[in-house]
């Protein structure tokens, strides 16, 4: 059965690691989770930090179902199996076609405050289902409004959800989730490459819910369109660090090295999505390791989107591994991807012989690039030295 099929009949459930381990449970006791996986694929059954990953790319497939019969949508299909393998890249792909899976069913959740907080809820407890202590999750709030925003997306009527509503409503699903399923989740707030209009509205979000969990601005979609082109980015992420606000960028994904160029030294990116291709211009990747610069590595979208070769054994992260680089390991789109963060995991200890030393010290560069606060970002460390038995615990 497909995974995602299994992650339909995920009921609230107890949180954290303790969830790992109903993957272990046997017979008649076997619980339904996304995060089931026989013990071999959880490979590192230790605290985690997540940092690149999509609410919209990370719904469950029962949700989208439940809310489309709820709203009298139409789907091509009503069971989880048959909806999954509309929306499931199986092959490797392009990253055009890829992004167009969203339209399978983003119809459904857009502009309904219900559904969207739902999502928000329930991504926080598939995080903590996969042992994730500290998320940011990342979307576009104009693809989920259905007023303000314009051109209106997936063809919904005008309504009355704003991509400023829909930020506040994102919210209350994700601090929900905190509290029921004791992790931490912040927010990064996508501006969308094709949409320069839109990444100003962005900026001033993130300025407004700043206090709110949302901690930084990301720039997302087809990278084969530069800033040079498309000044309204340039200028929402000039304002973002004149106000402090953290910043990442997906580049170097599909697009050439000058792409990641553009995102350090124009937009000023701390952090780098995906930055594969960085690897090809190896003046910028040595001057990229000498900053520090983190890459958020997603190797099982990597693959089914195209952007590296589909043999595991050749993928980037294995040089950035090598080279002792700063990178964390990330789904992107588990439910596109029909995936869990513990196939990336796995995928990376079978194919690319990462050890759980590794996973241990990428988890730890992780949180130190990650954008909380300094104060809470040093609390986060603390967790995670002492769960991997770095440090002792202070706990009594
Ligand atoms: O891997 C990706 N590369 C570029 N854009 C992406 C990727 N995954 C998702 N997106 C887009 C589609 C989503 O609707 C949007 C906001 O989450 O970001």
């Amino acid at each position: 059965m497909h995974i995602i099929a299994r992650r339909a009949a995920m009921s609230i459930g107890s949180p954290v690691l303790s969830a790992l381990c109903t993957s272990r449970l046997t017979g008649s006791r076997r619980t339904s989770t996304m995060a089931e996986h026989t013990p071999e694929q959880v490979v590192f059954n230790k605290p985690k930090v997540e940092l690149h990953v999509h609410l919209d790319g990370a719904i469950r497939v029962q949700t989208i179902l439940d809310i489309a019969k709820k709203r009298g949508i139409f789907l091509p299909a009503n069971t989880v199996e048959d909806l999954t393998s509309v929306i499931i890249l199986e092959e490797p792909a392009t990253l055009t076609k890829f992004l167009g899976k969203f339209a399978e069913y983003m119809h459904v959740v857009a502009g309904d405050r219900e559904a969207i907080k739902r999502i928000a809820y329930e991504f926080v407890e598939d995080k903590a289902k996969e042992g994730v202590i500290y998320v940011e999750v990342r979307y576009s709030p104009h693809f989920l409004a259905n007023t303000k925003v314009d051109p209106i997306p997936w063809d919904q009527k005008e309504g009355d959800l704003s991509p400023d509503e829909v930020v506040h409503v994102v919210n209350e699903g994700l601090s929900e989730g905190e509290r029921a399923f004791n992790i931490k989740a912040r927010s990064i707030l996508c501006c969308m490459r094709h949409m320069p209009s839109w990444s100003m509205d962005i900026v001033e979000l993130c300025k407004k819910y700043r206090h709110e969990g949302v901690v930084a601005i990301d720039l997302a979609g087809d990278e084969s369109l530069n800033c040079e082109a498309y000044p309204g980015h340039r200028m929402a992420y000039e304002e973002a660090a004149r106000c402090g606000i953290h910043r990442t960028v997906h580049a170097g994904e599909v697009g050439p090295p000058s792409v990641v160029q553009e995102a350090v030294e124009v937009l000023k990116a701390e952090r780098v999505g995906h930055g594969y291709r960085t690897l090809e211009d190896q003046a910028l990747y040595k001057k990229l390791l000498a900053q520090n610069m983190h890459f958020e590595v997603c190797p099982v979208s990597s693959k089914l989107t195209g952007a590296c070769d589909p043999d595991f054994t050749k993928h980037p992260v294995i040089t950035f591994r090598k080279d002792k680089a700063n990178y964390s390991l990330n789904t992107d789109d588990p439910l596109i991807f029909n995936s869990t963060l513990h196939l990336d995991y796995s995928t990376a200890q079978k194919y690319m012989g990462f050890t759980e030393e590794e996973f241990k010290r990428l988890n730890i560069r992780s949180a130190e690039s990650c954008f909380l606060p300094e104060k809470e970002k040093k609390e986060l460390l603390q967790q995670l030295r002492e769960a991997y038995g770095m440090i002792e615990s202070t706990a009594f």
